[in-house]
């Protein structure tokens, strides 16, 4: 078993990356909780609970258990599932010794997090990850809902008690899914590792990883965040790095409608327009012809859909939560491994968005 140690300056935690956790989840959580576990409320989305929820709830023995099944896709990040949710676990009688199991994707980690971040002013709850992306979203506590005007704008940070990552569930993941994960892979790589980013260019097909060299990218990946996070829990500093490429990105999936391009592929636009940003702004050339060919052979898009509007894209930027005073702050690469928070002159934010707005064909 792989392991990646989580110091946050509320809770230390481990990431334990297994083929075939999802089977253990039970047995292992007693290890890492000090007080007993009342009940167990475990969350999962639409096309996640007919593939894993009987393992995980089978691992569970002598606790009260329940369930609770959300749409799958991002418009699940949204009140009224976070008020079903919290009524499933109102109706349940959860108190404050019980724990919530997020089995899934980003979607249901943020949504149940949220929920155990604020139901009864905060129980307990562990990540079990079954999408690449989730490699980032269970790890450092960031939990959130959605508005129909900015993502991720009510939520909070709650650590969970443990990350039990199931390698094995990986293999039922569609491709669009695998390139949504890689994205933030890649984005720790830009942001803090020059050597791993070089590793991942010898990659282009993502869903094709053998699995020791899975297992390897996800620790190594995690490390970048789990390195962050132990420095700035709540972003009052560097971990705002993590959100290279999100403040295009962001602006993008709230823009077209949550679901309708993945967190990924979103933020992948985004990271060759703040890359396209750092050259205006530092005068540097960081070579985003290549990293652009590189995303496009993976198969992403890098150019910011034709459908979006580019004023309400601007506007949307000016709503991030790194934003002050209506200012865009952007996270820039002075190089590979060197990222700074930007304050940009509308006008180079303006230029280099014209310059990436994907244009009709002729003919
Ligand atoms: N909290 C954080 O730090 C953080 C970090 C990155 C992203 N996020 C958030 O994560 C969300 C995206 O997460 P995601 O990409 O995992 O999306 P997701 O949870 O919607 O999962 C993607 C799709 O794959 C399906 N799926 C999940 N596991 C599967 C499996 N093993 N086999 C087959 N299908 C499976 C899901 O049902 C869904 O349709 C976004 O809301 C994003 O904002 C949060
Ligand atoms: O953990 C972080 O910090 C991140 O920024 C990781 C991002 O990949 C993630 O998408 C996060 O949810 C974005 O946070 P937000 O504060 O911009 O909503
Ligand atoms: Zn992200």
């Amino acid at each position: 078993m792989n392991q990646v140690q989580i110091e946050a300056k509320s809770k230390t935690y481990g990431v334990y990356i297994d083929a075939g956790i999802r089977h253990q989840v039970g047995d292992l959580i007693q290890d890492v909780v000090t007080e007993p576990i009342s009940s167990v409320l475990v969350i999962t989305d639409s096309t996640v609970e007919p593939l894993y929820l009987q393992d995980v709830v089978a691992s569970f023995q002598d606790v009260d258990i329940y369930t609770e099944v959300i749409k799958s896709g991002e418009a699940s990040k949204s009140f009224s599932v976070y008020e079903q949710v919290l009524t499933k676990a109102l109706e349940s009688s959860l108190d404050r010794k019980s724990l919530i199991v997020a089995l899934g994707g980003g979607v249901v980690g943020d949504l149940a997090g949220f929920v155990a971040a604020t139901y009864m002013r905060g129980i307990r709850f562990v990540q079990v990850p079954t999408t690449l992306l989730a490699h980032d979203s269970s790890v450092g506590g960031k939990v959130a809902i959605n508005h129909p005007l900015g993502k991720n704008m009510i939520g909070s940070f709650h650590q969970p008690e443990a990350v039990f990552y199931d390698t094995e569930a990986l293999s039922s993941l569609p491709d669009k899914e695998w390139r949504s994960g890689f994205a933030e892979v890649i984005k720790h790589g830009f942001i803090q590792d020059e050597n791993f980013l070089v590793w991942l260019q010898g990659i282009n097909k993502v869903k094709e990883i053998p699995l020791d060299q899975l297992s390897t990218l996800l620790k190594r990946s995690i490390s970048v965040k789990a390195k962050i996070v132990q420095e700035d829990e709540q972003e009052s500093g560097v971990r705002a790095y993590l959100n290279f490429g999100h403040t295009l990105g962001h602006a993008i999936e709230s823009e077209l409608g949550y679901g309708a391009i993945t967190h990924g592929e979103a933020v992948v636009i985004g990271m060759v327009f703040a890359l396209r940003v750092s050259e205006e702004v530092n005068q540097v050339d960081l070579n985003v012809t290549q990293y652009e060919q590189w995303f496009n052979e993976l198969g992403y898009q890098t150019k910011v859909p034709m459908s979006c509007d580019k004023k309400s894209l601007i506007s949307k930027m000016k709503q991030d939560k790194k934003a002050e005073a209506k200012s865009i702050k952007l996270v820039l690469l002075n190089r590979v491994g060197d990222p700074i928070l930007m304050k940009v002159p509308p006008t180079i934010i303006e230029k280099i968005l014209v310059e990436r707005m994907e244009v009709e064909s002729v003919g």
